[in-house]
Formats: C-alpha cells, structure tokens, sequence
C-alpha cells in the first residue's frame, strides 16, 4: 500500500514573521506533490507565509466550540480563514501543561473535522510509562476515546506517535521502536476499522533530523514526521522533506 509521505512542522511557541519568510523559500524550492509537507507555526503567524506553493499550513490546537464567549481561544473556522487546512491536537504538551482529557480531544478532533480541517492527532506514552510496559495500553486508551466519541474521526485524521520521552530531547526513539509502535497503532485501527487502518498516515514524532530521518523513513509503518526544533531551520527542515520523498515506499 502506498500511503503519500507527509512532514509536518510543529514551531510550538517560536519563529517570527521574517521566519516564515525564510520557510517559504526554502520549501518552495522543492518540487510538489510527491510529499504532503505542512508548517504549524503560532496562529498569529499563519498570514506571514504569504506564498506557500509547495506546502500547507495548520493550527497547533483549536476550540472544540464554534464560537463566543472563550477568551484567547481560536474555532476551527478562525484556522480556516488564516489559511489553515490541517490542525495538530492533542499533543502532548497540551495534554499535560493544560490539562486536556481523552474526551476534550476527541471533540477538538470532531471540531476539526466538522470544519473541513484535517487533524493530526497526537498520541504517545511518557518514560515512566514505558518502563511499566504501559506503552500500548496507554495508545489503544487514547485511540479508543476517539473511536468511542465518534467511530469515523480516525479514519479522516493523521495520527502522529510522538514518545514523550524522546521529545525535545536529542534522543529519538530507534527505528525499531518506533516501527514496532507503529506497527501497533495501525493493528489497534483494524480492530475498527481494516480498510482506514491501511490509509491512514501515521507520522512518528520526538527528536528527528536531518541526520535520523532517513532510517525512520525506511519502516514499513512510519509515513512522515511530527517535526519540533529542527523545523525551526529552513534547511535542515526542507532536507527532511527530501528524505521522506527519496524513501517513499510501496
Ligand atoms: O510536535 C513535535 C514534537 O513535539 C517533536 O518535537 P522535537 O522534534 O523538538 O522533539
């Protein structure tokens, strides 16, 4: 099965406008339709890339309201507007420094979906939990909150494994562990669905680079990357997406 490779950039709480520049060029370089490449920069920063030919844009979270009385708070519609298309949620610095449940997440994600956003929905344990041999317990319950809240939501979102315990860290999970998860991931989709369980793009996030990519790339399971610091470099960002392409599977 040949799922079309895709890199996303999660600029979390950095960048600047004259970044957005300099990621555009960079990325604009490279040639379309080969790789799915989306940057996720701050909301206020989705109208400073003014020229993105070769990639998308989305919002690092979203309101599961519509609109109202929710100071600070960005609707699916207000991403819509600024440019986006997709949307990260779930990630799991939002999880832990703002407290989002299972259940907050999985009607983030219908949000999303309702508005015509393509989610990218972020999973993944944290090192004490994988040292008690929790890690599958921990993904199939937040898997199973999404497919309880609504069974279709899955199936029209990204899903990005992103091992706490190797994020920001300098030390990525081994392509090993990582295919091993992923191969995991895609086996807990079938239970719901087999069909969507072959399409849906798993992305594997937590300290990748230019340098580590290339045999993330090479597993059978892993379809792209959840990029943090090193999407904050045009260049090294943009060899990455080169990377994904070259190792494109069938
Ligand atoms: O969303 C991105 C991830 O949190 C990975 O961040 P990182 O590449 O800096 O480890």
């Amino acid at each position: 099965m040949h799922r079309t490779p895709l890199i996303a950039a999660n600029w979390k709480m950095n960048g600047s406008a004259a970044l957005a520049q300099d990621m555009t060029a960079a990325l604009n370089e490279l040639s379309q339709g080969t790789t799915t490449v989306v940057v996720c920069p701050p909301a206020t920063l989705l109208t400073a890339f003014t020229n993105p030919k070769t990639f998308a844009l989305g919002g690092q979270t979203l309101s599961h309201e519509v609109s109202g009385a929710f100071t600070g708070e960005l609707s699916a519609n207000l991403l819509l507007e600024a440019g986006a298309t997709y949307v990260i949620v779930g990630h799991s610095e939002r999880r832990e420094l703002n407290f989002e449940t299972d259940a907050l997440i999985a009607a983030k994600l219908s949000r999303a979906v309702a508005a015509g956003l393509t989610p990218i929905l972020c999973v993944g344990e944290s090192l004490s939990e994988r040292q008690q041999e929790k890690t599958q317990q921990v993904l199939a319950r937040q898997l199973d909150a999404v497919y309880a809240s609504q069974p279709e939501l899955l199936a029209n979102s990204v899903i990005a494994y992103e091992p706490i315990w190797a994020i920001g860290t300098g030390e990525s999970a081994t392509p090993e562990q990582a295919q091993a998860t992923h191969h995991f991931i895609r086996q807990h989709l079938a239970k719901f669905n087999s069909q969507s369980a072959v399409t849906v793009k798993l992305l594997y996030g937590g300290s990748v680079n230019a340098d580590n990519c290339v045999a993330l790339f090479q597993q059978a399971d892993i379809d792209g990357a959840l990029v943090g610091g090193a999407s904050l470099k045009p260049v090294e960002f943009a060899q990455i997406c080169l990377a994904v392409t070259k190792g494109a599977k069938e």
